[in-house]
């Protein structure tokens, strides 16, 4: 029985013998069926523990101080450098101008004030010396008419007045000549339509030749740039060929687009362009400078009444600016005259005031016109063009002491 389970147990171990072998050899099989073939050319066989390595391991190391970066082609790029923009200046306000400028106005025109406050301070008031302040007026160019009123009205008030001490002449003359000049008048340089339409507002710049129209539409746009406006610019004077040149350079100063046509080509049509585009391009307003032409001169005018109705086809025109040079005097009625037949005048500049003693061409050429003069030019500079304000204009011309 003993000799029967010892056969038994030994049956069982042999056959849990074999069938370890057959699990094994089946094990064996499937990790050699997923290994990849083996290369044609064999790799050197790993050093196997115990074996030497082909480099010491005790040779001397390298620290991470001694390792050189890699020689390669790849050099650093520059650094990016954005080009110059161009530089735009940013402009003064316009507003109180007149009263910074005061003393360029002064230099030249106080005679008429300081000339007329001494006449009246005279002890006697007599005929003379009212002829003399008649005369007075007349020389700075204020008009027969506007001097006569003007006389009326001082001879009346010092009579009421009596006795005078010169502070009171200053202020009834002050008073007298500022209610000549028309306090109440628009000087408003029209040129807001946002709101009301959708483009642009229009101004157009007229006169005779010289009197400084392309320096002021320069010096208009740089007046609109510092309140904030988007301008563009007209260059509609072909004729001269460099005031388109001009004219562009005033612009890039501050940033404003010139639009330009062909030397000699048809103002008009510039003037049509400048406008489309600038609604296109959804700016404030549009500056349009054209050539400068004598009154005189039909076919001229004509081309000027011309502009003026292409410009229309895309809506009124808002302001029409007449520019006159205050040196040549009364003259410039005559031109202001023909002009506005042809243009329908709503503006004056009256530029150069800085250069005569003829300030009472304000007085006149507005009785003339029965426009208002808006601006006013008192040196070549850039920023020397100033909103017209009566009150600041006569305290130049009688001064404040
Ligand atoms: N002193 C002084 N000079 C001025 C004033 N306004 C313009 N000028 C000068 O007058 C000259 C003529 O000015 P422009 O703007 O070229 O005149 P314009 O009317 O465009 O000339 P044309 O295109 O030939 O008709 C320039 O030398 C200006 O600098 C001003 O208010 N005071």
């Amino acid at each position: 029985m003993d000799i029967v389970i010892l056969a038994l147990v030994i049956a069982v171990v042999a056959l849990a013998a074999i069938a370890g072998l057959v699990v094994t050899g089946r094990r064996k099989k499937a990790v050699e069926s997923r290994e990849p073939a083996a290369p044609t050319t064999a790799p050197p066989a790993e050093p196997q523990i115990g074996e030497d390595a082909e480099t010491s391991v005790e040779e001397s190391r390298r620290t991470i101080d001694e390792v050189g970066l890699p020689d390669t082609d790849v050099r650093e790029a520059p650094p990016v450098v954005a080009p110059p923009a161009p530089e735009i200046e940013i402009p003064e306000p316009a507003a109180g101008r007149l009263v910074r400028l005061r003393a360029r106005l002064s230099r030249s025109q106080n005679s008429l004030g300081k000339g007329l406050l001494t006449l009246l301070s005279r002890e006697r008031l007599d005929e003379e010396t009212w002829e003399e302040v008649e005369d007075t007026l007349l020389t700075a160019d204020v008009g027969v008419a506007p001097t006569q009123e003007l006389v009326e009205a001082l001879r009346e008030r010092v009579k009421v007045l009596g006795t005078r001490t010169p502070e009171e002449l200053r202020a009834l003359l002050r008073d007298e000549l500022v209610k000549l000049v028309g306090e109440d008048l628009d000087r408003t340089v029209h040129t807001d339509t946002r709101g009301t339409v959708d483009r642009p507002g229009v101004v157009l710049v007229v006169g005779v030749n010289g009197t400084g129209k392309t320096t002021t539409t320069g010096k208009l746009g740089r007046v609109l740039v510092a309140d904030g406006k988007s301008v563009v610019l007209g260059a509609a004077d072909t004729f001269r060929a460099a005031a388109a040149d001009q004219l562009q350079t005033w612009g890039d100063r501050v940033g404003a687009r010139t639009v330009r046509g062909p030397e000699g080509g048809d103002p008009a049509s510039v003037a049509f362009d400048a406008v489309k585009e600038g609604t296109e391009e959804g700016a404030d307003v549009v500056l349009i400078d054209t050539a400068g032409r004598l009154h005189t001169k039909t076919g001229l005018m004509d081309e000027l009444g011309k502009v003026k109705r292409v410009v229309e086809k895309h809506g009124p025109v808002d302001e029409v600016l007449l520019v006159l040079d205050a040196t040549t005097g009364q003259n410039g009625l005559v031109q202001a005259r023909v002009f506005a037949e042809v243009v329908n005048i709503t503006g004056i500049v009256l530029t150069k005031l800085d250069g005569t003693a003829k300030g009472g061409i304000v007085v006149a050429v507005q009785r003339e016109l029965g426009v208002p003069v808006k601006l006013v030019g008192l040196g070549e500079g850039a920023d020397d063009l100033a909103p017209f304000e009566p009150g600041a204009f006569v305290d130049a011309l009688i001064g404040t002491e």
